[in-house]
């Protein structure tokens, strides 16, 4: 068996790690084995189960494919993508299900497929195939138009309970936008339009039917400690996205339309409200909404941009940055990334480094800070909304005991879909 020798966990443990192929053995002090890595006094951590990605295909593959995709996720240290169904076709039938998860076995990166719901949508199918989630189910229209009625979501809901699947819900509601932005074409017009008090609305809401119903809600990308607060308050869990962390309306003078996404930007103080949620333990997940498009897409008056912003390789190095300055503890991050999302989506072999689960881990050197820039990033799209900022950035990510992404370079193993893969 091969041994990880000399690593520092989360926790500040120095351990060294015996993997026995694609899973972790041991995890003790001078383990006999093979010596795979010495790590030297490295942090080693869980990879990032990331929840919330925007893949594109089938149908928007100039934006991003599951090939590009996976690598921006390996090389940023995820090792587990959730992909959301406003793809072309959505993911809202049986059918739809199986040609997304087709062409997602490309991936390098373990994943999990959605399903999603529309007028159009066929439950019966949908739920016969392994969905990781149902969701993110769209209260308001964002990127595919996939926004529903009350009525709908109420059922949805329901079905999702009977099924025992949960819900993960993009909570605005479009009858609180104000009105009165529309008159505005600059950047900030955007946030000023999709305001806070839309995302409390449809976060009260949706907490309100899933208690009704017995269901599982996660609401994504909550952006306003308003609407942190409402998803705990109702029994909830959240996620929040690394530019609702690191980005607020004071930087839309400099991202211009690039920084147009749902939910929108948040003010400067709101920003902070959630960091500290962050810190405190009141978050439950990071999740990045990696939603890209292309410059050509993105370079459009603020009424016609597209929304989204990529993120899925940035948001573990951000984290570590945060944790290296003593704005998080380590074990925060590795309980937002890994740890948390494993617990609430039921995945008994991920987000621990623990004897049992899979070998999906993250070596990195806490002090190797580096500029984060588009150029060097491995998403279809070609840029950041975090151009120049700190990141740490992982030496290698490995995905069941397989490198996946070492120093610049890809491994040829290819992803599992989680929801088939037996504890
Ligand atoms: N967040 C976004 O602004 N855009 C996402 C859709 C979404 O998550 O709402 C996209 O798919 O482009
Ligand atoms: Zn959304
Ligand atoms: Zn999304």
């Amino acid at each position: 068996m091969r041994v990880i020798r000399n690593a520092a966990l989360a926790d500040g443990r120095r351990v060294d790690v015996r993997l026995d192929g694609g899973r972790i053995d041991a995890v003790g002090d001078d383990l006999d084995g093979e010596l795979l890595v010495d790590a030297n006094g490295k942090r080693l951590l869980p990879g990032m189960i990331d929840v919330h990605v925007h893949f594109r295909q089938p149908g928007a593959s100039q934006k991003e494919t599951w090939t590009t995709g996976s690598q921006s996720a390996a090389a940023g240290g995820v090792t587990t993508v959730v992909d959301q169904p406003n793809t072309n076709p959505p993911t809202v039938t049986g059918a739809a299900f199986d040609e997304k998860d087709e062409l997602a076995s490309e991936s390098l990166v373990d994943y999990g497929v959605n399903g999603g719901v529309t007028e159009n949508w066929e439950p019966d199918s949908l739920f016969e195939r392994p969905l990781f989630a149902l969701g993110e189910v769209f209260l308001a229209d964002s990127t595919g138009n996939m926004g529903i009625d009350a009525a709908l979501f109420a059922a949805a809901v329901e079905r999702a309970a009977d099924e025992d699947v949960p819900v993960t819900v993009h909570a605005e509601d479009a009858d609180l936008f104000s009105e009165d932005a529309r008159e505005r074409s600059d950047a900030d017009a955007w946030s000023a339009y999709r305001t806070p008090e839309a995302e409390e609305a449809a976060v009260e809401r949706a907490v309100a039917v899933a208690e009704g119903s017995g269901a599982q809600v996660h609401i994504a990308h909550t952006s306003t400690p308003e609407g942190v607060d409402a998803a705990r308050a109702g029994g909830a869990t959240c996620e929040v996205t690394p530019h609702h962390l690191f980005l607020s309306r004071d930087d839309l003078p400099d991202l211009g339309t690039f920084g147009r996404m749902n939910p929108p930007l948040r003010s400067e103080e709101r920003r902070e409200a959630v960091f500290e949620r962050l810190q405190s333990g009141a978050v439950d997940v990071v999740a990045t909404d990696h939603a890209p498009h292309t410059r050509e897409e993105k370079d459009a008056g603020i009424w016609d941009a597209p929304s989204g912003v990529p993120g899925v390789e940035t948001a573990l190095p951000l984290l570590l940055n945060a944790a290296r300055e003593g704005e998080l503890s380590y074990e925060r991050v590795r309980d937002v990334t890994a740890a948390n999302p494993a617990r609430i989506f039921d995945l008994p072999r991920k987000g621990r480094i623990e004897a049992g689960r899979d070998a999906d881990l993250v070596l990195v050197d806490p002090e190797n800070v580096q500029e984060i820039r588009g150029d060097d990033l491995h998403s279809k799209c070609g840029w950041t909304p975090f151009e120049g900022f700190a990141g740490v950035f992982p030496e290698w990510t490995m995905v069941r005991g397989e490198f996946a992404y070492r120093e610049g370079k890809f491994g040829s193993a290819r992803g599992e879909n989680v929801r088939r893969q037996r504890s």
